[in-house]
C-alpha cells in the first residue's frame, strides 16, 4: 500500500513491461486486466469471485452510476467502494464514450455534451468539471478526463478536431482534478488512425505530467493491425515511466500483441457479456457452449483449472443451462471467462519476468488457433 499513486516498472521482455501500481486502497500486477462493473456490478458475479479470481482493480462506468444511483447519492452512501463491497482500486472512465454511444446525444461544444438518459429520456449536461466532480464523488481511485472518441474509418479533419477538443478538455480536467495523493487522473490519447495527430494528442498530453496515459479512440470499428500501428506510433512518445492503458481492449489475442508494443492496462467486456451468451474461453480457445455438440459431453471445460466454474461442471450441463436460458448458465460461463483472463494475465507477468514473453506469445496465439475444442 502507498499513500500515493506510485507506478514500479519492475522488468521488460522486449517492449512488455511488468510493472505495479500502489495506491492506498491496494496493488495493481500490470501487465493488468479490469473487469468492468458497469454500474457498480460486474455482470452475473460476486465481487469475492472477482478478487479470488485474480482482479486486483475493477472499472466502473461513470454514464451509468452518474444515471442511477447518481453522484450524489453514491458520496451520501460512503462512496463506490463502501457501497458495492469492494476495497480495492475502482477506475472509473469519464462518461463520455457511453455518452456517445448509448445516450441520445442532443449536443456536443467546448462546455462539454448534452444528453438525453437512456434510462429515462432526462437531459443531462457534463462538462469535463462535471465528469471530474462525479468521478469524485463515486470516490473514484483512478480518474480519465472527458474526452471524444470518434469512430473509424472516419474523415481527418473530423478526428482532428475531435483529438484537439479532447486535448483541451484533459487541461480542464487536470485543473479540475487538482491534487489528490493517492488518486490519479489518466489522459487519453485520441487521434484515430493518423499517426501525425496520435504524436501531437501524446506530445500535448505529456506536457501535463499526468499519473497515467490511456489509448483511446480504438477498438471502434479498425483492423487489428491498424490498432497496433497507432500503438507503435504513440508508445514511444508517452514517458515510460507512467502506466499506459488500453481502453476496451480485448481479446486474448488483442492483449497478448498489445503487451508486446508496452502496454500496461486493459478493460474489457468481452470475457463477461460473451459469457452470458454462451461463449467460453479457455487455455485450448473459444467454446461454443451452445453447439449441438455439447450437448451430451461430460468433460468439463478443462479438468486442469483452479476455477471451481471450469473444473467441476460438465459442458453438458453448461449447454443445457445455455439453451434454457438459467441465470446460473452465464453466471458459470462469466466466472470460467474472467478467470482465464486472469489467468491469462498472470501467464504474461510471469513470461516477462522470466524474459521469454515472445515465446509465450507466440504459444498461447498457437494454442487459440486451434479454435473450438
Ligand atoms: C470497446 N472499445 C472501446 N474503445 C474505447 C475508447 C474509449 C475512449 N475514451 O476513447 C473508451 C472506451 C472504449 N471502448
Amino acid at each position: 500500500m502507498s499513500e500515493n499513486f506510485t507506478f514500479n516498472l519492475k522488468a521488460t521482455s522486449g517492449k512488455a513491461r511488468l510493472g505495479e501500481i500502489t495506491m492506498p486502497r491496494g496493488t495493481i500486477r500490470t501487465p493488468a486486466f479490469m473487469p468492468v462493473g458497469t454500474v457498480g456490478t460486474v455482470k452475473a458475479m460476486y465481487l469475492d469471485q472477482v478478487k479470488e479470481g485474480g482482479a486486483d482493480i475493477i472499472l466502473g462506468n461513470t454514464y451509468h452510476l452518474m444515471l442511477r444511483p447518481g453522484p450524489e447519492r453514491v458520496a451520501r452512501l460512503g462512496g463506490l467502494h463502501e457501497l458495492i463491497r469492494w476495497p480495492g482500486p475502482i477506475l472509473t472512465d469519464s462518461g463520455g464514450f457511453q455518452v456517445m454511444s448509448l445516450s441520445g446525444l442532443r449536443k456536443l461544444d467546448e462546455q462539454g455534451v448534452t444528453f438525453k438518459s437512456h434510462v429515462d429520456g432526462s437531459l443531462h449536461h457534463m462538462s469535463p468539471e462535471r465528469s471530474i466532480e462525479i468521478q469524485g464523488l463515486l470516490d473514484s481511485d483512478i480518474q480519465m478526463q472527458l474526452d471524444e472518441c470518434v469512430a473509424l474509418p472516419n474523415e481527418p479533419r473530423e478526428i482532428e478536431r475531435a483529438m484537439e477538443l479532447s486535448l483541451r478538455w484533459a487541461e480542464r480536467c487536470r485543473v479540475a482534478f487538482g491534487n489528490q495523493p493517492g488518486k490519479a487522473m489518466f489522459g487519453i490519447v485520441q487521434g484515430g488512425d493518423q499517426p501525425a495527430l496520435r504524436i501531437r494528442s501524446a506530445e500535448g498530453l505529456k506536457q501535463l505530467d499526468l499519473k497515467g496515459y490511456s489509448i483511446g479512440g480504438l477498438a471502434v470499428g479498425e483492423p487489428q493491425a491498424v490498432m497496433l500501428d497507432m500503438l507503435r506510433i504513440t508508445l514511444p512518445v508517452l514517458p515510460t515511466e507512467k502506466p499506459r492503458y488500453l481502453m476496451g481492449v480485448g481479446t486474448p489475442d488483442d492483449m497478448l500483441k498489445s503487451v508486446a508494443e508496452g502496454i500496461d492496462m486493459f478493460d474489457c467486456v468481452m470475457p463477461t457479456r460473451s459469457g452470458r451468451h454462451g461463449l467460453a474461453f479457455t487455455r485450448r480457445g473459444k467454446v461454443n457452449i451452445r453447439n449441438a455438440r455439447h450437448a451430451e459431453d461430460m468433460r468439463p471445460l478443462d479438468e486442469q483449472s483452479s476455477c471451481p466454474a471450469t473444473r467441476d461442471y460438465s459442458r453438458a450441463y453448461l449447454h443445457h443451462l445455455v439453451r434454457s436460458n438459467e441465470a446460473l448458465g452465464g453466471m458459470l460461463l462469466s466466472w470460467n471467462n474472467l478467470s482465464y483472463y486472469q489467468e491469462l494475465m498472470q501467464g504474461i507477468r510471469q513470461a516477462i519476468a522470466e524474459d521469454r514473453f515472445e515465446d509465450f506469445k507466440a504459444e498461447t496465439i498457437e494454442m487459440w488457433a486451434r479454435g473450438d475444442i
